[in-house]
């Protein structure tokens, strides 16, 4: 659809192009009764570890972003799997990351471009995503995921673990707001500079009532009265000074948390700046938080791996050409392999 010009707007609009209402794509994909039951029983296992009635550890697993469904499922099918045999100390949850917040300019995501053309077909991205995510919840594997647009959790958020707010949206109010209305908890990264203090903000404001503009169930415009998300926790990610996974850090965010009024609950992000973005790095950091644990560090509830089939990353490869199979195309990943053992080693840690 072409936009009609005039002179004082649009400007800069090329196209509106129609969409889906989220009533007709969850007619058109229903969340079944196996992916309610996945979504509802992680829900509770999280608040449950989160405020300190279940002493397990959360780790929340996967690609740095999903562009194939194949090795998404190829990899869900092998973590669902390990997820049956640590269930009685872990709570593994997957990554399935659709929205990539870039720093300039670079591939978005699946869900904004899912044929990496720059095309944009958002619809068909929309239509296999939410196909992807109700297929990984029905082998009983539960979804995490980052939100970055405000009208997409209308399609999507039934489906939906647990969430997160990243380190270049945690101090939007339009992103604070919009995780007062989300049903599943919610973690909130620290800044790229490093502040955790955005994110212990981040967590009051999402805690409090809000109201905002969005879209209803038939793609209406609606005014939502939302009554804030009880749930919300750090995760540090590291940021420009450095890593931030260390027992100092650690004591210094339970401190912020506590002086806010929250209950002091963090994971920790192995990968991005506490990875210094080298992938092998995580298995150091992850070994590290284990550690502190087992000291007796109670406020660190889990963990937070970059983790895909096959180690390392790839450049996305001119039209046509085809890729490596499950290797990342946005950050390094650790390999299945590794990201097993390191499983593992958490389930052992826990004795
Ligand atoms: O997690 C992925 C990336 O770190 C994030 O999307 C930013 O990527 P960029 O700095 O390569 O744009
Ligand atoms: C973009 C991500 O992380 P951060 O917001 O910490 O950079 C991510 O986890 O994919």
């Amino acid at each position: 659809m072409t936009t009609p010009g005039t002179p004082t707007e649009n400007l800069h609009v090329t196209t509106f192009e129609p969409v889906i209402t989220p009533r007709e794509l969850k007619t058109a994909l229903p969340l079944t009764a196996r992916a309610e039951r996945t979504v509802l029983a992680a829900r509770d296992a999280i608040r449950a570890i989160l405020h300190g009635h279940d002493d397990r550890l959360l780790l929340i697993l996967g690609p740095c972003s999903i562009h194939d469904e194949h090795a998404a499922l190829d990899y869900a099918h092998r973590l669902a799997h390990l997820r049956e045999r640590t269930r009685d100390r872990l709570e593994l949850v997957m990554r399935v990351y659709v929205e990539k917040p870039r720093t300039t300019v670079g591939w978005r995501g699946f869900l904004t471009d899912p044929h990496m053309n720059g095309a944009y077909d958002l619809s068909t991205g929309l239509h296999r995503t939410r196909a992807l995510m109700g297929r990984i919840n029905e082998l009983g594997l539960p979804v995490a995921t980052e939100l970055l647009d405000p009208f997409v959790p209308q399609y999507l958020f039934d489906l939906l673990a647990w969430g997160c707010l990243g380190a270049r949206t945690v101090e939007s109010q339009t992103h604070r707001v919009m995780a007062s209305a989300v049903s599943a908890p919610m973690g909130f990264k620290n800044g790229t500079g490093g502040s955790v203090k955005l994110a212990v903000d981040a967590i009051t404001a999402a805690k409090h009532p809000h109201a905002f503009f969005t879209i209803t169930e038939d793609a209406r415009a609606c005014i939502v009265h939302t009554s804030g998300n009880p749930d919300g926790h750090v995760i540090l990610r590291g940021g420009t000074p450095g890593p931030n996974f260390d027992a100092h850090s650690v004591a210094d965010t339970e401190a912020l948390l506590r002086a806010a009024g929250h209950h002091p609950a963090i994971l920790v992000d192995c990968s991005h700046a506490n990875s210094r973005s080298d992938h092998t790095r995580q298995a150091h950091v992850w070994r590290d938080v284990l550690q502190q644990r087992a000291r007796g560090t109670t406020s660190l509830k889990g963990l937070m791996l970059e983790s895909h089939l096959h180690p390392g990353k790839q450049p996305l490869t001119p039209a046509g050409q085809p890729l490596q199979y499950g290797v990342s195309v946005t950050d390094a990943c650790l390999g299945w392999t590794d990201t097993e053992a390191l499983v593992w080693d958490a389930y052992e840690t826990l004795q």
